[in-house]
């Protein structure tokens, strides 16, 4: 792929929030109704609303999607399913432990197929229990606890929840809560605890927010394109349930100002640019590989800390991002403990291949980096998981592909 010339300028559609879509449609389902809009075109949503619509099926498969398999199985351990549930390769290679061991407390009867920790899982109905705290960490994965909160409110006596551990992706903590408590749930979300109430969902509609962290893409475009760039995206609000609105605020330094319009968002290039700054992402995870290839292209040096769930998501995108980075010059080292410097001297974009990984994110991490010269990204296709029509929008904003 290559980029013409000139300053980049029009509008781009984004898809829909995925979380947001895989969060509405599991509390729909327990809910017994309302109307969803805007539902996420993304593949993770796409088969979240498939095999929802058959939920006594005899075998799930949450491929490679993490929201999936974790928010999947812990509504077929409550509304006590007896199914199996598997994955691509490398979802047997997430872990799954936590919630297991927390489903189990409550009432579920789940074996491991495999490995211990791992899927794939076999669940054998639940006789439900609550009443006690159960104890969850909250350091590996956000996502144990969202599938803990949607089945709260069938929880005999409800459900508590203590969180242990450094908590991260805790904005997707408060997601849940909120759509939640849209679809009449009780929940109170602490520091430590969470509670719900076991009142049954009420149905009601909800119509899904443009998607974060696919914005963060064109964030990233805006900050490598040449001088006059400005972008409109439509759909994203300024009050959002969405963490990775955290890429408003983060991309100023890289020169992107952001102005919120009636329908969505402006972006502009500014000339005003950090020589360096420090950035944690235990909150906003999937914008670390946007913000780290952006900075290396604009020469700006980031600190980065907040990474450790980085190793266990799609691939581990702490080698993929240091790997891929190499090949243009630039570098994403450890300095001391839990922090990484990117830094570049002078990005060289001349005909490489970036591979992806299996990795939605690195593929559309690394494209703005064709605008400044000629790019191969490797199997393309990924982006399926999250912005299955990414690449046709960049061919709409200009790109040669
Ligand atoms: O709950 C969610 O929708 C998500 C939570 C985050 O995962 P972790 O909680 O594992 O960090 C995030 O990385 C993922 O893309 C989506
Ligand atoms: C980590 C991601 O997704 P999941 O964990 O749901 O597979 C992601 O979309 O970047």
């Amino acid at each position: 792929m290559r980029w013409p010339g000139g300053p980049l300028r029009g509008t781009a559609l984004l898809p829909a929030s995925k979380s947001e879509s895989n969060r509405a449609l599991i509390i729909r389902a327990l809910a017994g109704g309302g109307q969803l809009s805007n539902l996420s075109e993304a593949n993770d949503t796409q088969l979240m609303s498939r095999l929802l619509a058959h939920p006594a099926a005899p075998e799930f498969d949450a491929e490679d999607a993490g929201t999936v398999m974790r928010f999947l199985t812990a509504f077929l351990a409550a509304t006590g399913r007896h199914a199996s549930i598997s994955g691509t390769p490398r979802m047997l290679e997430r872990p799954i432990g936590v919630l297991v061991d927390a489903l189990r407390q409550l009432g579920a009867d789940i074996e491991y197929v495999g490995r211990e920790g791992y899927p794939p899982l076999q669940l054998r109905g639940w006789q439900a229990r609550g009443g006690a705290p159960l104890s969850v960490r909250g350091d590996i994965s956000s996502q144990f606890i969202s599938a803990l909160m949607m089945i709260g409110p069938l929880v005999p006596g409800g459900l508590h929840l203590q969180l242990t551990g450094h908590v991260g992706s805790r904005p997707y903590i408060l997601m849940t809560a909120a759509l939640m408590r849209h679809f009449g749930a009780e929940v109170d979300v602490q520091e430590r605890e969470v509670h719900v109430a076991p009142q049954p969902y009420q149905p009601a509609d909800y119509a899904v927010e443009a998607d974060w962290s696919a914005a963060s893409y064109w964030y990233s475009l805006v900050a490598l394109a040449p001088e006059g760039s400005q972008l409109h995206l439509p759909g994203l609000r300024r009050q959002s349930w969405q963490g990775d609105q955290a890429i408003a605020r983060l991309m100023e330094p890289l020169g992107v100002h952001t102005e919120f319009v009636d329908d969505g968002v402006v972006l502009r290039q500014t000339s005003e640019r950090a020589a360096r700054v420090a950035m944690n992402f235990t909150d906003c995870p999937d914008l670390a590989q946007t913000i780290a290839v952006a900075a290396a292209a604009t020469g700006v040096v980031v600190d980065m800390t907040g990474l450790e769930s980085l190793r266990i998501k799609e691939t581990d995108r702490i080698l993929a991002l240091q790997t891929e980075l190499a090949k243009f010059g630039a570098g994403m080292a450890p300095e001391g403990k839990d922090m990484f410097r990117v830094s570049a001297e002078r990005l060289h974009v001349q005909g490489q291949t970036v591979e992806t990984y299996h990795d939605h994110r690195m593929a559309m991490a690394f494209a703005p980096l064709a605008l400044r010269g000629r790019l191969t990204v490797n199997t393309p296709a990924v982006v399926r998981k999250s912005y299955p029509f990414f690449w046709e929008e960049l061919r709409q904003a200009g790109f040669e592909l």
